[in-house]
């Protein structure tokens, strides 16, 4: 794994070591206070890079174009929210995306089944175990963000969202959030709408690098990607991991999700 990742800055092929401690307590008080955390450049930067490069022609040539309007929660009607409600306001979604099966021998699938790459990712959450997922399409997604492209206001539907940057834009492509603003008892709406209004001045955001590993507690804590600028798309990894082991996707959900079915 050293070809790939920087395990001196952490060393995450030493589970249960004191130095394997210190990282992982870091990071757990790093998710406590900021809802997120990053470890910097985990994938070497020129890795990360080449394989942006790499899968360049799979994107012009077999990505699937997810391009959709929603609103923050993916779902058209809420209980207790009138139809015409400001927290619904529709926005639109558009990237390239590949799935697990069209990324080859590549460095994020290595990372990725990469047994202490689950065993790290479960202790900064807290939880017992981790487990990848056995749906072929899903397990690894890659987005390409090309020039007016951008993944707009959501709530994620699971708890954890781990990406990590292959690719920077030129401009624009920041991931964009607001912590605080709803809770499992408080959804909120008002405030809802008014982030949406661009009114919101407790929004903040942050510039991922290349090969930077980010771990973000979406559920309550809605966030975006800006619109991308210029010619050098963003390209994002997506990384899917479970309670449980063997978890895939119906056929009915992969195609909703990337227009196919394997
Ligand atoms: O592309 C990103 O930085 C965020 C991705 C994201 O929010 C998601 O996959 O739910
Ligand atoms: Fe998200």
């Amino acid at each position: 794994m050293r070809d790939i990742l920087d395990l001196d800055q952490f060393p995450l092929d030493r589970p249960g070591s004191p130095e394997w401690q210190d990282l992982v307590d870091r990071c757990r008080t790093d998710l406590e206070r900021d809802g997120m955390f990053n470890l910097h450049e985990l994938m070497h930067p020129h890795v990360a890079q080449q394989t942006a490069k790499s899968l360049s022609p799979s994107f012009a040539t077999q990505s699937f174009r997810h391009e959709r309007d929603h609103n923050i929660y993916f779902q058209d009607k809420i209980d207790g929210l009138a139809d015409d409600h400001p927290a619904l306001t529709r926005f639109k979604t558009s990237n390239l995306t590949l799935c697990a099966d069209q990324l080859g021998g590549s460095a994020l699938l290595r990372l990725y089944d990469w047994p202490e790459f689950a065993t790290f990712m479960a202790a900064t959450m807290g939880k017992e175990d981790l487990f990848t997922m056995s749906d072929p399409l899903a397990r690894v997604n890659v987005m390409s963000y090309c020039e007016g492209q951008e993944l707009n206001w959501h709530f994620d539907r699971s708890e954890f969202t781990t990406t990590m940057l292959m690719q920077a834009p030129d401009q624009g492509g920041e991931f964009i959030y607001r912590t605080g603003l709803r809770s499992d008892d408080d959804p909120n709406y008002d405030g809802v709408a008014r982030m949406l209004r661009g009114d919101d001045p407790d929004v903040q955001s942050i510039t991922l690098s290349p090969g930077t590993l980010n771990i973000f507690r979406g559920k309550n804590t809605p966030h975006r990607v800006g619109t991308v600028k210029g010619e050098t798309p963003r390209v994002i990894a997506v990384f899917s991991f479970f309670d449980r082991p063997g978890v895939t996707f119906t056929p009915k959900d992969q195609i909703g999700f990337y227009g196919r079915a394997a």
